[in-house]
């Protein structure tokens, strides 16, 4: 199983979605980084599943510590984290043993581990995975924040309703507003018409996705590889690894197909002595190494595969055709979940990257 994550600072994960608990393993870090704790629930907060526009599978989602942490910091060695699954309802599952769930990964879990999976509540595959992920990721976000590097999501669109772009002047600004949010949008009325356009999703038995856009600020100029350890190969696995993603792009990304050279090319300028791009259409990137300008980048997030509507699917131990009716609890939409998950993700390849550059106790502050 490859569920370890980075090169320098790496991240482990382990767990079921109706397992005792879920957590993660994360090894590499600096010693004697103070954790903040408040940051840290502030953070998880951002992904539990609250109201009609989440699942109805509410967790408390509370972070323990196992090992490299005392009295609140590191210790440098592996740092282990445990989230207790508390609110599991497996007999939700029994009725679509051996269903192969469309959209989901019954099917392909079979095909991979022989019948052993656990699929309750998507098992191993479960989005539940991802609030160990965010966990680390606070942590690690909190490193790169000593080094000034923002980093903050948006839904730039949900099921085609689009939020306000971010703008270049108070970009900022827009960020941190951001991360005070729980819903993430910049613009909260068009947000409220995302929420209700959620609802009506679950009320008609659906599921809606949508688009993450994605700011780091104030990371250097001149991290990354220029082949297969590009920033870009690197921060792509990283959201691939996300369930329920199936896109990345960087800057203009797909767009780029449809712009001239001169429109796509960012121009150079010195500017308080400083080297910079008067635009940024290649989202802070090129030849793989970030260049100084903010990265930018877009991740689709599909919609939820577990809905209530009546499906064609088989049994793949039976071989049989046959119909299957989900009654469980799930979200009518990820998205607006999956922000944090991005962000924490985001979090997780930046520190790895500059731990590889300078050493893993310069993300503590020291040189
Ligand atoms: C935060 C989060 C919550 C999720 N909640 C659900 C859910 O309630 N029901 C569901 O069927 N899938 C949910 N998913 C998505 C599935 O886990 C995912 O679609 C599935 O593992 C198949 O993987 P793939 O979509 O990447 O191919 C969630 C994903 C995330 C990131
Ligand atoms: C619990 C969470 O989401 C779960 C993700 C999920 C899936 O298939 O991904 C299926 C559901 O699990 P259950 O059927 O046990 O309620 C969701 O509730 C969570 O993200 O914390």
């Amino acid at each position: 199983m490859k569920n370890t994550f980075g090169n320098e600072v790496t991240v482990t994960l382990f767990g079921e979605s109706h397992g005792p608990a879920i957590g993660c393993v994360i090894d590499g870090l600096p010693s004697g980084f103070r954790i903040d704790e408040e940051q840290l629930k502030q953070d998880m907060d951002k992904r539990r599943a609250v109201g009609a526009i989440s699942t109805g599978r509410h967790e408390a989602d509370e972070v323990q510590f196992l090992s490299g942490v005392k009295d609140g910091v590191t210790e440098g060695t592996p740092l282990a984290i445990l989230i207790a699954n508390t609110n599991v309802r497996s007999k939700d599952y029994s009725s679509l043993e051996n269903l192969a769930r469309p959209g989901h990964a019954d099917y392909t879990a079979e095909m991979r581990y022989h019948g052993f999976q656990d699929t309750r509540g998507g098992g191993h595959f479960s989005g539940r995975l991802t609030a160990p992920i965010v966990a680390a990721g606070s942590i690690l976000r909190q490193m790169l924040a000593g080094h000034g590097i923002l980093i903050a999501t948006h839904i730039a669109s949900l099921h085609g309703i689009e939020d306000d772009s971010f703008s270049e002047g108070s970009l900022k600004e827009q960020m941190e507003l951001l991360n005070g949010r729980a819903f993430a949008v910049l613009n909260e009325s068009t947000g409220e018409k995302m929420q209700q356009e959620i609802r009506k999703a679950a009320e008609s038995l659906d599921s809606v996705g949508g688009i993450l856009e994605t700011v780091v600020l104030g990371m250097e100029a001149g991290i990354g590889e220029p082949e297969f350890c590009s920033a870009e190969s690197d921060l792509s696995a990283a959201m691939f690894s996300i369930p329920a993603v199936k896109g990345v792009e960087f800057g203009e990304g797909f767009r780029f197909a449809e712009l001239y050279g001169s429109q796509a090319n960012d121009a150079f300028e010195i500017r308080e002595g400083k080297v910079v791009t008067k635009t940024n259409h290649n989202g802070g990137i090129n030849g793989g190494i970030t260049n100084g300008m903010p990265i930018r980048f877009r991740t689709v997030i599909k919609p939820t595969p577990s809905i209530a509507r009546k499906q064609e699917t088989v049994n793949f131990r039976t071989m049989e055709n046959t119909e299957i009716e989900i009654h469980g609890r799930h979200d009518p939409a990820i998205i607006h979940r999956a922000r944090a998950v991005v962000d924490a993700m985001t979090a997780i390849t930046l520190a790895d990257m500059l731990a590889s550059a300078h050493g893993r106790q310069w993300l503590k502050g020291e040189e």
